[in-house]
């Protein structure tokens, strides 16, 4: 419908529209003698004659507009309140594609309009916040040591200052030595807060899901608790999986605005213990690539690509017996089961962890104080599992399990990854196959085309035993976090953690062409 109104909600019927101007009405305040704030489609609309004359504003802080208008999509606004007869509107601002700044508005209102202005900023704050929960409480987990030792220097810069903006309350903690995290997330008040965010690599949110699933009431923690992060490390997958970004401004905005969204997490059990992983587990060429190459620190993200280079061209072979309890086998069927997800337009509030979040005495009368689920499939020292067969694969090259797309910025390995579908992805590559071809492939995860290549062997499955063979010492990474060269098995737990995403069902990857 063609308007000439710039004002008007292209998203309101045309039923409402024929009642008569109310609902534009309603929509738009008049603030001040020559300005006016309207709801649009999906943003703040900001009429102000001021702006024309260069008085207002701060040029290269607003998305978008012409000479005396200004738009502020839903999703940057913060929060907005009445200061006695002032309206105050706090928003994120865009300072350039990867850095936001909190900003306010402010204009007067007339006494009288009041009641009116009241009901317009509860309308604000709805479009603006959907089903996200407001004003979240978080308990914040720096690691001064992450990466290369900035964390602290963003969190005062890029995280505090929005998270305030938001009305968030906060409770900030600097991680004084290595498994903190967990004896934090053990031992907190998991009424007290919505998230543990964590700013860091994703070595502390993998301490922060240990913590919870170390609790006696492990089951009703990780459900109510969002994990979130803001990427500080040297390794930032999580973040770049559920807020869809490796800047830590845009990452804190993605938590503000975040809808809590069950997380499959797996059970590893490795000699007498038993962790959590939320991320990925390595053997071979990817975990030696990082874990073998802390000698070359000095490179950057660069040290990765070259250990990984290195052991490609040498044909690097890590043997191994391999027992996997596959639950799609082919291509085909994995692609329409992700593209399933995708269409599922379900609204998050019938999505499990979306209630336990807002329902703090739901969660707390039902009276479910179990610890982690019971194993399946028991543990690596049982018997190997009904119906599961170890097979030799001699020539592994790469044995790769992962829970979420991103395994860093840029590298969707696992394209087909969903958070909740209780599947891990696995990815099992020949170690002797060409170099040509070995090439090829690693190109082709950064064109999108690793999914289909033919020599990419690819299952969801729900459970693994791997024991290395030939090798005196070796290199096992969950995580990204190096554990004993020894066997492991894992099984999946269908949405038992909890992080925060803009859907609340998908990761922010593209998915598979
Ligand atoms: N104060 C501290 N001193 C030393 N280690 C710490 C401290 N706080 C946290 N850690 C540990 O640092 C490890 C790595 O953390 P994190 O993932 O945040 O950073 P990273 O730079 O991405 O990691 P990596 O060193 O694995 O590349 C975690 O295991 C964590 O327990």
């Amino acid at each position: 419908m063609a308007t000439d109104n710039p004002f008007r909600d292209p998203a309101t019927s045309s039923d409402e529209l024929g009642r008569d101007n109310s609902v534009t009405m309603d929509s738009t305040l008049a603030v001040g003698r020559d300005a006016s704030l309207s709801l649009g489609t999906d943003s703040l609309v900001v009429l102000d004659e001021a702006f024309e004359n260069g008085g207002i504003g701060c040029c290269g802080l607003w998305p978008s507009g012409t000479a005396n208008t200004r738009s502020v999509p839903f999703y940057n606004i913060l929060w907005a309140e009445l200061q006695g007869d002032v309206l105050s509107i706090d928003y994120a601002a865009s300072l350039s594609k990867t850095t936001v700044r909190p900003a306010t508005l402010k204009y007067p209102v007339e006494k009288p309009d009041l009641d009116r202005v009241n009901k317009w900023l509860g309308k604000l704050l709805d479009r603006s916040y959907g089903e996200a929960q407001r004003r979240k409480r978080a308990k914040i987990l720096v690691n001064p040591y992450s990466g290369k030792g900035s964390a602290e220097k963003w969190y005062r810069r890029d995280v505090e200052p929005l998270l305030k903006a938001a009305r968030c309350s906060i409770d900030m903690v600097k991680t004084r030595y290595r498994g903190e995290a967990v004896e934090i997330a053990e031992k907190m008040d998991i009424d007290a807060f919505d998230t543990v965010v964590a700013c860091s690599g994703d070595g502390l949110p993998h301490e922060v899901f240990n913590g919870l699933g170390k609790r006696a009431d492990a089951k009703k923690a990780l459900s109510k608790m969002a994990v979130s992060h803001i990427p500080c490390g040297s390794g930032n997958a999580m973040s770049c999986n559920v807020n869809g970004t490796n800047s830590a401004s845009l990452a804190t905005l993605a938590i503000i605005k975040g809808i809590p969204t069950p997380l499959d997490l797996i059970s590893i059990t490795q000699g007498e213990t038993r962790t959590l992983s939320f991320l990925s587990q390595s053997v071979g060429i990817v975990a030696e690539s990082d874990l073998a190459t802390e000698n070359l620190r000095w490179m950057g993200s660069a040290r990765f690509t070259y250990g990984f280079l290195v052991r490609l061209l040498g044909r690097t072979v890590y043997p191994c017996d391999l027992a996997v309890k596959v639950a799609i086998e082919d291509k085909p069927s994995i692609k329409e089961h992700y593209g399933k997800e995708q269409d599922n337009d379900e609204p998050a509030s019938e999505r499990r962890g979306y209630k336990t979040l807002l329902d703090d005495d739901a969660s707390a009368s039902s009276g479910n104080e179990d610890g982690l689920p019971a194993l399946r499939y028991g543990t690596v020292n049982d018997k190997l599992p009904e119906g599961w067969e170890l097979i030799p694969y001699d020539k592994m090259g790469n044995f790769y399990c992962g829970n979420m797309a991103y395994m860093a910025a840029d590298t969707n390995f696992f394209q087909c990854a969903l958070p909740n579908d209780g599947y891990m992805d696995l990815v099992c590559i020949n170690g002797d196959i060409s170099r040509l071809a070995a090439i090829q492939m690693m190109l082709a995860v950064e064109n999108g085309k690793f999914f289909d290549n033919p020599l990419v062997s690819y299952r969801k499955i729900l459970g693994y035993r791997i024991i290395p063979k030939n090798q005196k010492d070796g290199y096992i990474s969950i995580d990204g976090e190096r554990v004993p060269f020894q066997p492991f098995q894992a099984e999946v737990h269908k949405g038992l953690g909890t992080v925060l995403s803009r859907t609340g069902h998908m990761y922010a990857a593209p998915g598979p062409l």
